[in-house]
Parts: structure tokens; sequence; C-alpha cells
């Protein structure tokens, strides 16, 4: 059965009016919302990747892949916020988010936000990044289970007025399982897993590279680390998961985290692939998760 968002926020029943400020989107009868439901209430996917140059080719890749017939320049929805790159094809929102969970929170609350005012039915979120491998070849994809932060610690941590608010950050094991069994096939080529990610704040430092501007630890202390973290079940690392599966899961909002290893991390710090290796292993999450909202639609 199809359920609207309800999010956990009381002050925003007061609200007679809302901006998303960094979208640039105002809705200003919180009570009529149908010029918002108009434009967006047919959301069933919103997609999130760090770059604009990724989310567009991901809007031009699920065209023909949603039916759409359409050859024309996909349009920046809210360039005019001079934030965040947002497409629309079809059902599905394709929306950049930047480097890290800071600068996704602030997007994905304002997408949590429009969605609830959009009246869209148990609208799925997916992020579609890249992320360093631990023990895993370079081009694996990994869908994430559990969120591990930088203390190594499945949950996630943030300071809420001057006090330290620790949240469950766990990803829904049916949708991982949904994403594996409808986008991965044998024949890709490529090996496409359910494991647990480790999220951090830094991507030097706080993922135990040696190649930063500091660094006070010796290269047996990383790789240590590195082997705690693979005893965790933790075969990639980014720098959103933790924010990311703890919020969705507050609000109750179904979200998968899909993301191409570019490097194995056990082998060294540096991302030496070519830019143009790099946009080919980023195509990699694009079908998988292409077909999984194929799935989405038909049923
Ligand atoms: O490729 P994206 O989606 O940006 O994700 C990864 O890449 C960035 C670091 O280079 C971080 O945001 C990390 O999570
Ligand atoms: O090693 C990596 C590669 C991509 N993104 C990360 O956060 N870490």
């Amino acid at each position: 059965m199809l359920k609207g968002v309800n999010l956990k926020n009381p002050h925003l029943n007061k609200m007679p009016s809302d901006f998303l400020y960094h979208l640039n989107i105002n809705v200003p009868n919180t009570a009529d919302t149908s010029v918002i439901q108009k434009q967006f209430g047919d959301i069933v996917a919103v997609c999130a990747g760090g770059t604009s140059k990724r989310m567009r080719e991901l809007a031009i890749y699920l065209r023909p892949i949603l039916g759409i017939k359409d050859n024309s320049e996909p349009v920046d929805l809210c360039e005019s916020g001079q934030r965040y790159a947002v497409y629309k094809v079809g059902p599905v929102l394709c929306v950049s988010h930047g480097v890290g969970s800071s600068t996704f929170s602030v997007v994905l609350h304002e997408l949590l936000k429009l969605v609830k005012y959009a009246k869209c039915q148990d609208p799925v979120f997916i992020r579609i990044g890249t992320c360093g491998g631990v023990g895993v070849e370079p081009g694996t994809v990994v869908i994430t289970k559990d969120a591990y932060n930088g203390y190594l610690k499945n949950e996630h941590e943030i300071p809420i007025l001057g006090k330290r608010v620790v949240r469950p950050a766990s990803f829904p094991d049916t949708l991982c399982q949904e994403i594996l069994k409808y986008g991965a096939k044998s024949d890709d080529g490529f090996n496409t897993i359910i494991a647990n990610t480790m999220s951090t704040d830094c991507f030097y430092e706080g993922q135990g590279r040696t190649d930063g501007a500091v660094c006070e630890y010796s290269d047996d202390e990383k790789m240590a680390f590195l082997k705690e973290c693979q005893k965790k079940g933790i075969c990639n690392i980014e720098m959103e998961a933790t924010m990311f599966a703890s919020l969705t899961q507050k609000v109750g909002v179904r979200a998968a985290d899909v993301c191409v290893t570019l490097i194995n991390r056990l082998n060294g710090d540096q991302v030496s692939i070519t830019m143009h290796e790099k946009e080919t292993f980023e195509q990699r999450p694009f079908s998988i998760v292409g077909r999984y909202i194929q799935h989405l639609l038909l049923n």
C-alpha cells in the first residue's frame, strides 16, 4: 500500500508558508500545495549524487529506460538557487549534493519537505555515488546495508542544541535486496554486492589516507584501521551514508546508497584512474539503479 511522507517536525504544521532556500522553491501556502503537487507530485524516485554533471548524465541515461523520447538539453530546475542542480526526468528527480554529509543534508531536508508538500506516495531516495573500496576490485558496485561513522560505529552523530545526538544509520534490507535482485545482472561484467560502508567527514585523515596535507599515523596504523573496517563487513568508504541513512530512517522514507569503488584502499590512497575511466565506472550504478527504477514503475 502506498503512503505519503510524514516528517518528524511538529513546527512545520504551524508554518503558513515555506521557502526551500537552497532549491529556491517557494511554497507560498502550505495548506494548498496544488502548484507543487502538479510539478512534483508524480515523483517515485529521488536520485542524488555528488556532481551536477553526473546527475545531468543520469537524467539523459534514464530517458529511454523510462520510455521518454526527448533529445533536448535537460533543464536544471533549481539553477536559480545557485547551489544544487535538479533535473526531472518523468517521475524521477536527479539532484546533485556536493561533497560530504553537510552539503547533502541541507538539500536532503529540503527534498524531503518537497516530496511531502507535493504529496508524493512512498518515494524512494537513492544516492548514486563513488567511493573507495576496501578489499574489493575497483569498479565493484556496493549497496550499503549498515553505515558506520569514522569511529567505526554503526550510527550517525550530530551536535544539536549543543548536545551530542546519536541516531541509527542503516538502510532497509528489503530495498538493498530488491536493488540487487532487479538491478544487477550476472553478465554485467562487474560485481554488485551488499555490504557495510564507512562514511567520514574527511576524505583524507578521516579515511585513513597518508596523502593529505596532515597525517600523524604510520602506514602500519592505517592498514590496521582498514583491517578493522573489514572485520565489520565494511567494503567501501564514502562521505554521506551515515547522515543519509539516519535522516531517511528517522522519517520512514525508503533509501539506498549505491556506489562504485574507484580504488582498492588496501593497495593505496591516490585515486589515479583517469576522468574517462571514472565516468565509465560511474555508469555502473546508473545501470543497476536504472533497472531497479524500471522494476519499481512496473509494480
Ligand atoms: O562521488 P560522490 O557522489 O561525490 O561521493 C564520493 O565522492 C566524494 C569524495 O571525492 C564524496 O562526496 C564521496 O562520498
Ligand atoms: O576513496 C574514496 C573515493 C571516492 N570517494 C571517497 O569518499 N573516497
